[in-house]
């Protein structure tokens, strides 16, 4: 059905309030959390990638309650003004970063803002690590070489590439996601690790510590964490780095021209955060002049673009932001983000611990009567479920 411009699905047309997703999500769980609660839901199914701002004020229209949207779409003061103008309480972007929404913006019009954390935590971490290996073992490459017809027979030097067991690894961002990932490398390749973060990790510093003393108990070498303070530390001591901070200013342009001459000449470099935590430009250069820096991207400074010459270098494994495309987890991104919806316009309290969500994607039984994770939600002033309540929606 065509409406206002753009071509919506409707369910539950009867509903007695108005949400909207400016795309189709996978599944059929957030449709459910939507409607169950009384909400007619409108999809986009307009076949256009990145939907304009005037797109979503057309979506928006003159009378709207909630919008869930996506990480590609500038949600500023101008689509916040519009949702407040349309009755609008609650958006909810299908993402746990949230650097494209000026949460300020939605603040002062009171309008809560919701995010996805948790869902998305192993599954980003899986695909950094598939990262990892890919740039570290020189997999693309090989593949290419090999599908070029080129390959001869073995020979001792064919695609030489660095081992991970025992090496240096650095974290730059140690939250729900470098945590993850570093768990993965360090059982996985009995890596030591050095982190940056503005907070201490007692989570990754435990669990290194404990495994530590596990792998003694079994004769091996113990393994080792240490926390840096400045990301330069992390970058001098490395073998691999992987970056996993949110997008703000403190992070923009991160790894520069200056900080990637600190790192070893035969490094990794990994970043499924975002593109801009890395001056893109200066990252083609070094991977130029340094044929033995590799480096996996998922993200980039200017999606869908890559920086001139990125796309031609062989010590570069490039993925389109797919850091968090398992099955499971984007249904269940898009189950959080309706929820964030629902719970606000039911008028409930917001759920205590944005870490641990679960009780959100069971399907099986009702969801807990909260909102999952609203990243304003002490700005606005919202109730914190005590989580003992057991009310459901
Ligand atoms: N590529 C993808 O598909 C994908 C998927 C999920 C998340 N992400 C990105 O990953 C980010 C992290 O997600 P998360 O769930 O782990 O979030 P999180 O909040 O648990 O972790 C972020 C960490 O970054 C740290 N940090 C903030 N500023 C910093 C700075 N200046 N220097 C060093 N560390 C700093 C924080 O203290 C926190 O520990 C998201 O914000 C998102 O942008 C990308
Ligand atoms: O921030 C996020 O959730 C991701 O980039 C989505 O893949």
């Amino acid at each position: 059905m065509a409406m206002a411009g753009l071509a919506v699905q409707i369910y539950n047309a009867g509903g007695f309030c108005r949400v909207v997703s400016t795309k189709p999500m996978p599944g059929t769980q957030w449709i459910r959390a939507l409607t169950n609660v009384g909400c007619r839901v409108e999809v986009c199914i307009e076949n256009k990638t990145i939907l304009s701002v005037e797109d979503i004020i057309s979506l928006i229209g003159s009378q709207c309650d909630g919008v869930i949207g996506q990480l590609t779409e500038d949600w500023g003061e101008t689509l916040f003004a519009a949702l407040k103008k349309a009755g609008g309480h609650a958006y909810s972007n299908m993402a746990v970063g949230y650097n494209n929404v000026d949460v300020e913006a939605a603040t002062r019009h009171g309008i809560a803002v919701g995010n996805t954390p948790g869902v998305l935590t192993e599954t980003t971490a899986e695909l950094a690590a598939a990262l990892t290996l890919s740039a570290a073992r020189r997999v693309v490459e090989a593949d290419d070489f090999m599908r070029a017809g080129k390959y001869e027979g073995w020979l001792p030097s064919l695609f030489v590439g660095n081992l991970l067991k025992g090496q240096t690894l650095g974290i730059i961002g140690a939250g729900r996601i470098g945590t993850a990932y570093a768990r993965m490398m360090i059982e996985g390749f009995k890596m030591n690790v050095i982190y940056y973060d503005l907070f201490q990790s007692t989570r990754l510093e435990n669990f290194v510590t404990a495994y530590g003393e596990f792998l003694k108990t079994q004769g091996e070498a113990p393994v080792y964490w240490q926390r840096a303070t400045s990301p330069e530390e992390v970058l001098k001591e490395a073998d691999v780095i992987s970056l996993h901070p949110i997008l703000d200013k403190t992070t923009y342009h991160l790894i520069n021209k200056e900080r990637l001459s600190l790192m070893k000449k035969g490094a990794v470099l990994v970043n499924a955060s975002r593109g801009p935590v890395i001056d893109e430009t200066a990252l083609v250069e070094h991977l130029k002049a340094n044929p033995m820096f590799r480096a996996g991207l998922d993200v980039f400074e200017d999606e869908p673009f890559m920086k001139p010459g990125l796309a031609e270098l062989p010590n570069v494994v490039v993925v389109p932001h797919i850091a968090s495309a398992s099955k499971w987890t984007r249904e269940g991104m898009a189950t959080l983000a309706a929820l964030n919806v629902a719970g606000k316009v039911k008028g409930y309290p917001v759920w205590s611990n944005p870490n641990n969500i679960a009780p959100f994607l069971d399907e099986q039984s009702q969801p807990p009567a909260a909102c999952p994770s609203i990243v304003n939600a002490k700005a606005l002033g919202l109730t914190v479920s005590d989580g003992s309540a057991q009310q459901k929606l």
